[in-house]
Parts: C-alpha cells; sequence; structure tokens
C-alpha cells in the first residue's frame, strides 16, 4: 500500500459549509408494499459536513434501507431528504444518477465487482456509465487508487484477489469521482478480522473536514471509528449519541 495519507486528503469536490447541515432528513417514511407497515420512519435527523456516522442496530431494524433511500437509490414513502439544501426526492431518474454520481461514493457488503474483470476495469465502471470514452485522466486516477489501496495491478481478473482485496478495489471505484460523501454499507462484513482493519482503515483515512462517512455495520471496531453512532430498532432512531472512545481517539 504506497499511501494511505494520499487518501485522507478532504475531497477537492466538496462543498463549503454553509451553516446548513450537509445532510437533513424531514418526517421520512418508508413501506415497501402499498397498505403495509412501514420499516422505517424518523422524524428530523442532521448530519453535518465532515462527520462519521455508524448505524447499528439489529437485523431488520431499517439500516440498509436508510442508507439506500439517502443514496437516492430507494425513494421514500413520504419525507424529504434534503443534501446541501436540495430535496433529492424531487428529482427524476437521470437528476438522481448524476447527483449520485457526483456527490457519493457507495461500498456495498458484497463489493459488487464484476469478477471476469481486472481490478482497474472494476474502478473504471463508474466511468464507462458516464460516456463511451474513458479518459486518461480518469484513467490515471484509477490506477492511482489501486496503488493507494494496495491492489496488486498486474492480476487481469478481479475474482484472483483476496476478499480483502476486492473490498479494497470496491473502496478505490467508491473513490473514482472523488465524492465529498462515502456511504458504506456493512463494508466489513464477509472479511476476516486482518482484512476487516484495513479495510475500515482505508475507510477512516477518507474522513476530513469535508469528506463525511456515513456507514451501516454490526462490526464494533467500524462503529467505534465513528465519532457519532445512530442505533436503529424496529425501524426507529431510538439512540442519536457522540462516541467518546472515537472522539478520544482511542477506539
Ligand atoms: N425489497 C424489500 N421488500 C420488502 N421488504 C423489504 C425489502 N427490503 C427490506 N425489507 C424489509 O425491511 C425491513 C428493514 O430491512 P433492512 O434491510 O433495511 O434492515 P437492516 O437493519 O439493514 O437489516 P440487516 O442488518 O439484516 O441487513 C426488514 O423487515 C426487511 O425484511
Amino acid at each position: 500500500m504506497s499511501a494511505l495519507s494520499d487518501l485522507s486528503m478532504p475531497s477537492s469536490k466538496s462543498s463549503e459549509p454553509k451553516g446548513l447541515p450537509l445532510l437533513e432528513i424531514r418526517e421520512l417514511s418508508l413501506q415497501y408494499g402499498k397498505d403495509t407497515h412501514p420499516v422505517l420512519q424518523i422524524g428530523n435527523l442532521a448530519i453535518d459536513h465532515g462527520e462519521t456516522v455508524g448505524i447499528s442496530g439489529p437485523s431488520g431494524s431499517g439500516k440498509s434501507s436508510l442508507l439506500y433511500l439517502i443514496s437516492g437509490l430507494l425513494k421514500p414513502s413520504h419525507g424529504k431528504i434534503i443534501w446541501d439544501g436540495t430535496d433529492i426526492t424531487t428529482f427524476g431518474e437521470g437528476a438522481t444518477d448524476r447527483w449520485r454520481r457526483d456527490s457519493i461514493g457507495f461500498v456495498f457488503q458484497d463489493f459488487h465487482l464484476i469478477d471476469e474483470v481486472s481490478p482497474l476495469e472494476n474502478v473504471l465502471i463508474p466511468a464507462s456509465f458516464v460516456g463511451w470514452r474513458i479518459d486518461a485522466a480518469t484513467r490515471k486516477r484509477a490506477h492511482d487508487l489501486l496503488d493507494q489501496v494496495g491492489v496488486p495491478l498486474a492480476r487481469k481478473s478481479t475474482s484472483d484477489l483476496s476478499r480483502g482485496e476486492q473490498q479494497r478495489v470496491a473502496i478505490a471505484r467508491a473513490l473514482l469521482f472523488d465524492p465529498p460523501i462515502i456511504l458504506a454499507d456493512e463494508p466489513t462484513a464477509s472479511l476476516d478480522d486482518a482484512a476487516s482493519k484495513t479495510a475500515t482503515d482505508i475507510l477512516f483515512s477518507l474522513a476530513g473536514p469535508n469528506r463525511t462517512i456515513i456507514t451501516v455495520s454490526h462490526d464494533m471496531d467500524v462503529i467505534d471509528r465513528c465519532a457519532r453512532v445512530l442505533r436503529f430498532d424496529k425501524g426507529a432512531l431510538i439512540d442519536d449519541s457522540a462516541n467518546i472512545k472515537a472522539k478520544a481517539g482511542i477506539a
């Protein structure tokens, strides 16, 4: 891994804090089917620029649904999701996709990589949605990101990589467009202890005054690294507190 510290640079696209929270949720609810009980209901919640936020709670409490809602991958049944002053629930599909590409890097539990292609091609997947030709600067950035997360560039097939390396490819891919917000859904759930620690170190090295990390996790090592922890149960936010351990740097 050449230089983890390179990743800790704040996103160059970060919006300047304007005194508004980065994310505001208002009266949000999600039902997966008409006439079904909401699986998530949140009154008001605000997250500031640069916060590291861990989302914890029992299985089925709505954590992943929340992450999918705030990334625009799911539409709520009611309520507003306001990022930097703009309610993304009013966007059509194309505008949501553009906003997500520019603003969010998403790290999934099961990586969402294409096994048959190289790590470099996987990192470049988001660029392939933007246009037919991938420019040299984007290729170089993908190359540099893989180098920084310590993934062997010479591998032809991503399936040859260890699971830890695959998750690092996924993290590099999430950073391709230098997003100010990183969302992660159980980023260490399928990794062994050593690989979890490396992935967690990389993830949190990305945090900065203007880069915000929001992660769902059952892994206490991940949650302990977050300065703020939101706990959910049965679709409700039951606790929202500062994490004293993370603040003291002893997580
Ligand atoms: N596509 C879907 N259709 C119907 N119900 C769903 C769907 N996805 C999730 N649910 C339900 O919504 C509730 C919240 O699910 P969600 O995955 O958000 O919880 P979670 O806290 O992330 O759980 P886990 O920790 O097990 O991943 C659960 O009861 C789940 O069964």
